[in-house]
């Protein structure tokens, strides 16, 4: 028995307003509720996918997977026990407030909570329509997108999602940053989705690298890109990546990690091998430092303008 697949993600952000703004203005996800101190998000016919409450870490608060039944409830609680996994039933109100059937949490080794649940709400009486338009996002049995932390320990980490949830290696990728320091990523997947979660074994600030999301159609991600590219905040430019073969971009999120934006994924295939890549990208993503990002938006708006000035100025006599 093994988590199906990522049902919603939780964040704890220091600026609920400004993440209000982004989800919906910049990602075309849909306001599923908001107080002072947090708001859920929908993607899809699900009740919400994305939390956010307020608080100072600004990084990732829970991950939540799901399991087809009670019984596959039980049966993963048993098997994360088994492994030494501490697990806590959660409470009925607790269950409820995630508009779950059954609840159960236990803490990764980089002290992460891991949720896990069956019978989650779907809400297909009240459709779910993007703000900005986006087609749709790709979800369903592939969960709702993807995740890469950064981990202390790599081989417990590995340890507690492969021999703990049931995760299975897709592929590695040894991640060349600089000269002085190459990073091994570990793509981990628990449905057809390429990679669920990555892991990283780089100690530092921040757990989260990004977080993924799916769309549709391809046009969704040039869309999102205009708004990134607008007010300078695409962090790595469009690209495609070696191994799940997407095509995506980075922009930044108001809590310093980064969400990137796709499309066009393949999917593991029964008899999938596991293989290992240089490069994280056949083509693009290429870092934007935060100076190119100041200049490139504000050196295209002056540039038009001068443009506009001049082909409105009157006609020399
Ligand atoms: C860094 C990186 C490499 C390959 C696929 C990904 O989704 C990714 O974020
Ligand atoms: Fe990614």
């Amino acid at each position: 028995m093994s988590v199906q697949r990522l049902g919603y993600m939780g964040f704890e952000v220091a600026d609920v307003p400004a993440w209000r703004a982004f989800m919906t203005e910049k990602l075309g996800a849909m306001e599923a509720s908001s107080s002072e101190n947090s708001a859920r998000f929908r993607i899809d016919s699900r009740s919400w996918r994305l939390m956010v409450e307020k608080g100072p870490s600004d990084d990732i608060s829970l991950s939540g997977y799901e399991v087809e039944s009670e019984d596959s409830l039980l049966a993963i609680k048993k098997r994360l026990e088994a492994h030494g996994i501490e697990v806590t039933t959660e409470s009925g109100e607790l269950a409820d407030d995630r508009g779950v059937l059954g609840l159960i949490s236990c803490t990764d080794t980089a002290n992460t909570r891991v949720e896990i649940y069956y019978g989650a709400t779907e809400l297909f009486e009240k459709p779910f329509i993007s703000p900005t338009g986006v087609s749709g996002f790709t979800t369903g049995d592939q969960g709702f997108g993807h995740y890469v932390l950064a981990v202390p320990d790599i081989d417990a980490a590995l340890d507690f999602y492969v021999k703990g949830l049931g995760f299975h290696l897709s592929d590695i990728i040894d991640w060349k940053l600089n000269d002085e320091l190459t990073v091994k990523l570990h793509f981990l997947h628990c449905n057809g989705r390429h990679h669920t979660l990555a892991l990283a074994g780089l100690p530092g600030a921040k757990k989260t690298h990004h977080f993924m999301l799916e769309t549709k159609h391809m046009d969704d991600v040039g869309l999102a890109y205009d708004k990134f590219d607008a007010d300078g905040t695409v962090v790595m430019t469009l690209g495609r990546h070696t191994n799940d073969h997407m095509l995506s971009f980075y922009g930044a999120t108001p809590s310093g990690f980064a969400v990137e934006y796709g499309w066009g994924a393949r999917q593991v295939e029964p008899g999938w091998s596991v293989v290992r890549y240089d490069k994280i990208s056949i083509w693009g993503h290429k870092f934007v430092a935060e100076r190119d990002r100041q200049v490139s938006s504000n050196a295209i708006e002056d540039e038009l303008i001068d443009i506009d000035a001049t082909l409105s100025a009157p006609a020399q006599a």
